[in-house]
């Protein structure tokens, strides 16, 4: 399928002026160009009747079919780092899907994820039948973008993986797709956490320190800063001297073993690091605690009303939980909801701190536009608890994409699914008006609160990554903040009750049948399956409910909550009998 744009090809334009020339023969792909990538391409085809989506997080399918999609995600790499002048990341990963699924995702300069405005021609590169109408498709739109295909240009993509299988041979075939644009680097950081290539991507761009090295020492340098700010009346809850944490078999875990070497003052213990044999993402890792509501393997009784955390399969996702009896493995779930109320309720005391008027005398406070983003997936509960504390509560589409572009709109913008996904954003303009600030009280009343405020607002800047939602990172932040608020997670959890939910994943035969609007929050088609929904929804105390169709699992998700739990069982699979019904389906649901 190619880019549905009326411009004429190169052998039929009228001629150009000399200026024009110029300009056109910088653009045009040189043979030299042409070539290598239609040879290259040639090595790489498209397996038949399977079309692929830059969904939610990047491609992701099975890594036996991905092949081509991330040579051609190296080519679209290439030329995003062309078109922007700077370094792009490329991750191989497929998060918190099966082991042998994978994807590849795309990181732009500022290290977020790519702008959505390349994603139309992402799916178009994807899908093009063969080389040649590839080629055509690369030379439209580096005509349309101003990208000079002519050797001219440099380009840097900086390549990571997680521990999945595929993952090797996956990166070597993105190498070859980004070395088919001339003068394009792949530099092969290994494997990586997907916050960490985000970040390191973000820190090379800004010019600043961007080694994996330099991730663990920005890490545990602000992690000790904010442990040294702990104010001393503060009594340490005796009740979890440590945190335990689930590492999903996969990349996380290794990497906080890393972390753990430098950092002091926190006591962590790795389980289901992936080194005894444990399968990615079975039976543990983020999203099978926040989804199924139960203990990951190797957690049970004898962790009852510890802290405990969890990673995703690629940790950019945490939620937190405790053991809550011997018998079942029934766990109190922390999710991402609740992390984004904690680091709210200390910023917010922060910022309250900072622009405290000790001396009744006239000082210029530093106002902060604090602004809260979560997704219709988010708790009830906590939403209605944020917007109790006067928070600023916005909603976006579901992926992390919708949610940091959102939080970045604010001073400070907070972000989080209720599956993990999450950070904090500071806004340059702020961070500038904060570091005089602190400068200032570091001179005019150094020591106090105000002043160790500042600083503390800006070592959570520096320790949470501020280019996607990071695991690690936030795992930090909540330690630190715990230790801050001198809470045990049970007093954490406290905060405000969740409202019962429950989550089900429905197969269906074409689960893009399913089109939804209003953040996701109302079916558009199939037509009239809405007013059921509603209707199915009035019968619950607090009933909500929704669905949408996945973007990276080959799934239709239903969420519904209600006043109890056996009512948002209920409303769930009524639901999904809802969905069966509308939908030709296949009669299961996994
Ligand atoms: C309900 C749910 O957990 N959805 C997840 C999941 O997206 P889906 O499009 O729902 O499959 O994966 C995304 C990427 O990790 C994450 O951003 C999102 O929150
Ligand atoms: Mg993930």
């Amino acid at each position: 399928m190619l880019i549905k744009r009326s411009f004429p090809c190169f052998a039929c334009r009228p001629t150009l002026s000399a200026a024009g020339n110029q300009r056109k023969l910088k653009l045009m792909a040189s043979e030299k160009q042409r070539s290598l990538l239609l040879e290259s391409a040639s090595r790489f085809p498209i397996p038949p009747g399977v079309r692929f989506s830059y969904g939610t997080a990047g491609f992701r399918s099975d890594g036996l079919i991905l092949g081509s999609t991330v040579f051609r995600a190296g080519v679209l790499a290439a030329l995003r780092s062309i078109k922007t002048g700077h370094a792009i990341g490329l991750m191989i990963t497929a998060s918190h899907n099966p082991i042998f699924d994978n994807g590849v995702k795309i990181a732009d300069p500022d290290g977020g994820m790519m702008t959505q405005k390349w994603e139309p021609f992402a799916d178009a590169l994807a899908n093009a039948p063969d080389p040649q109408h590839l080629l055509d498709l690369v030379v439209q739109f580096a005509e349309e973008e101003n990208i000079p295909l002519c050797g001219t240009q440099s380009a840097e993509v900086l390549l990571g993986r997680d521990t999945r299988p595929s993952g090797e041979s996956l990166l070597e075939t993105a190498k070859q797709g980004i070395n088919a644009i001339i003068g394009a680097v792949a530099v092969d950081m290994g494997i990586l956490t997907t916050p960490q290539l985000h970040w390191i991507v973000r820190s090379r761009n800004k010019g600043t320190k961007a080694s994996e090295f330099d991730y663990y020492a920005q890490l545990s340098k602000s992690f000790g800063c904010l442990i040294d700010l702990i104010p001393e009346n503060i009594v340490k809850s005796e009740a979890d001297p440590k945190v335990l944490v689930d590492g999903a078999n996969g990349v996380g875990g290794e990497k906080l073993e890393e972390l753990k070497k430098m950092l002091k003052g926190l006591d962590i213990e790795v389980r289901n690091s992936g080194k005894k044999g444990g399968v990615l993402n079975d039976g543990v890792g983020a999203d099978y605690v926040q989804k199924e509501k139960v203990a990951p393997s190797s957690f049970g009784s004898n962790e009852m009303g510890l802290r405990c955390a969890s990673l995703d399969g690629d940790a950019d996702r945490l939620v937190y939980f405790h053991v809550l009896s011997a018998s079942d493995n029934s766990i109190d779930l922390i999710d991402g909801d609740k992390i984004l109320s904690l680091f709210a309720v200390f910023i917010k005391e922060q910022l309250s701190i900072l622009n405290r008027n000790e001396n009744d005398d006239v000082f210029n406070s530093l106002p902060a536009r604090l602004g809260i983003v979560q997704t219709a997936y988010a708790n009830g509960a906590s939403t209605d608890y944020l917007k109790q504390m006067g928070l600023e509560v916005v909603f976006t589409p579901t992926g992390v994409k919708h949610l940091h572009k959102k939080a970045a709109e604010y001073d400070i913008g907070i972000y989080f699914e209720a599956n993990g996904h999450g950070t904090i954003i500071f806004s340059e303009e702020f961070l500038s008006l904060l570091y005089a600030r602190s400068d200032e009280l570091s001179i005019s009343m150094a020591g106090s609160e105000r002043h160790k405020a500042a600083v503390r607002l800006l070592a959570v800047s520096q320790l949470i990554n501020q280019a996607v939602g990071d695991a690690l990172s936030g795992l930090l932040l909540v330690e630190a903040v715990l230790s801050y608020m001198g809470w045990s997670i049970g007093r954490w959890s406290q905060l405000y009750a969740d409202l019962p939910s429950r989550q089900l994943k429905v197969k269906v035969a074409d689960r893009n049948a399913v089109v939804t609007a209003n953040a996701e929050t109302e079916v558009v088609q199939p037509v009239g399956l809405q007013k059921l929904i509603d209707t199915e929804t009035a019968k619950y105390p607090r009933g909500r409910c929704f669905i949408r169709p996945s973007g990276t699992e080959d799934i239709v998700r239903v969420y519904a909550e209600a006043s109890t739990q056996e009512a948002a069982d209920r409303l769930a699979n009524s639901v999904m009998q809802l969905v069966y019904q509308f939908l030709d389906f296949t009669n299961s649901h996994v």
